[in-house]
């Protein structure tokens, strides 16, 4: 299979609500479009930025159907199907096969502590499910499981496993994935504060969480990794990780931050659902502020 379209930078789509907090169509569409103009590879659908566990079922093909409708063809479509029961994974990801996405990809079973056996079982449904190639999500952090490197051996011997998606903070798990899995294979680097080194150890792409808050800026790192051009991405990264570190400084939780500074750019996608916060009173204030650090950050690396 050719893999080059995966590779490069892949915003994780945000849940885009109306301002009564359910999924909007129009807002939806506004987002999907404002990324393709801005230049990224492909979106990943309905993840963790997309609040995948606080919408229900139909609310999640809405937002598939809506991202396929605004850019399919134009940008690569990763379905993030990740569901609590396996029932409802399959579910979604039949409707992405329909909707004409080119991946799917989950997270591992949430909630019980489940086995690698059970994981395993659990992602093997859902591929075997549709025709689609498979991504793996490793994203330990917010599951309470890590992917072992032996439960991710065996998960590659099935052949619709075309990558990895690891958000596992260890830079050297990148490492030790792209030498288990080979050339022949995408490993998308995670944590959006890693992603020069992600890359330079053996990531093939990214998709993150930040991406669609300064799609300029990560699409000049990749520029530079992939020209050789380590000073500068150097650079960059550590400006990306300011942005970062002040997007998660202020009172509400980080995809609320960012929609805010989306509105300031230009889209609005409303706020957060519940139990995310949104940013309140004096700190909405200070978004105007990091809206500031990305422009100035535009300005300096030229895009
Ligand atoms: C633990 C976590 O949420 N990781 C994020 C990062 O992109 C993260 O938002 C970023 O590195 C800032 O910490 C992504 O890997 C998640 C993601 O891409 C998704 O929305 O599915």
């Amino acid at each position: 299979m050719n893999l080059e379209k995966f590779k490069g930078i892949i915003p994780a789509f945000y849940a885009c609500y109306d301002d009564a907090g359910e999924v909007s169509e129009m807002r939806t569409k506004d987002l999907c479009n404002y990324l393709y103009e801005k230049g990224v590879k492909g979106l990943y659908v309905g993840g963790s930025s997309g609040e995948c566990i606080y919408q229900n079922l139909e609310e999640r093909k809405a937002t598939l159907k809506y991202v396929a409708e605004a850019v399919k063809g134009k940008l690569t479509l990763i379905a993030h199907v990740g569901a609590p029961s396996t029932r409802e994974s399959v579910a979604l990801a039949k409707y992405a096969e329909e909707l004409g996405y080119d991946a799917l990809s989950a997270i591992p079973p949430i909630y019980f502590k489940l086995p690698d056996s059970s994981v395993i079982k659990y992602w093997t449904e859902i591929m075997e499910s549709t025709k689609l190639p498979f991504i793996i999500y490793n994203i330990p952090q917010t599951t309470g499981y890590n992917l072992s490197l032996q439960a991710f051996k065996k998960l590659i011997e099935n052949k619709k496993v075309i990558g990895v998606k690891n958000s596992s903070m260890p830079v050297m798990d990148i490492e030790r994935f792209k030498a288990a899995a080979g050339e022949d294979f995408i490993v998308f680097n995670g944590p959006d504060e890693q992603y020069v080194s992600g890359r330079v150890i053996g990531a093939d792409s990214g998709i993150g969480g930040t991406y669609a808050a300064m799609p300029e800026l990560l699409l000049k790192a990749e520029e530079f990794v992939s020209s050789g051009n380590f000073e500068q991405a150097k650079n960059i990264q550590r400006d990306i990780n300011d942005i970062i570190i002040a997007l998660c400084s202020l009172n509400g939780h980080m995809y609320s931050t960012i929609k805010e500074l989306l509105k300031l750019r230009g889209v609005n996608v409303g706020s957060v659902r519940g139990p995310l916060e949104p940013v309140t009173g004096e700190d909405l204030n200070k978004v105007e502020e990091i809206k500031n650090m990305i422009d100035q950050a535009i300005l300096k690396y030229g895009r």
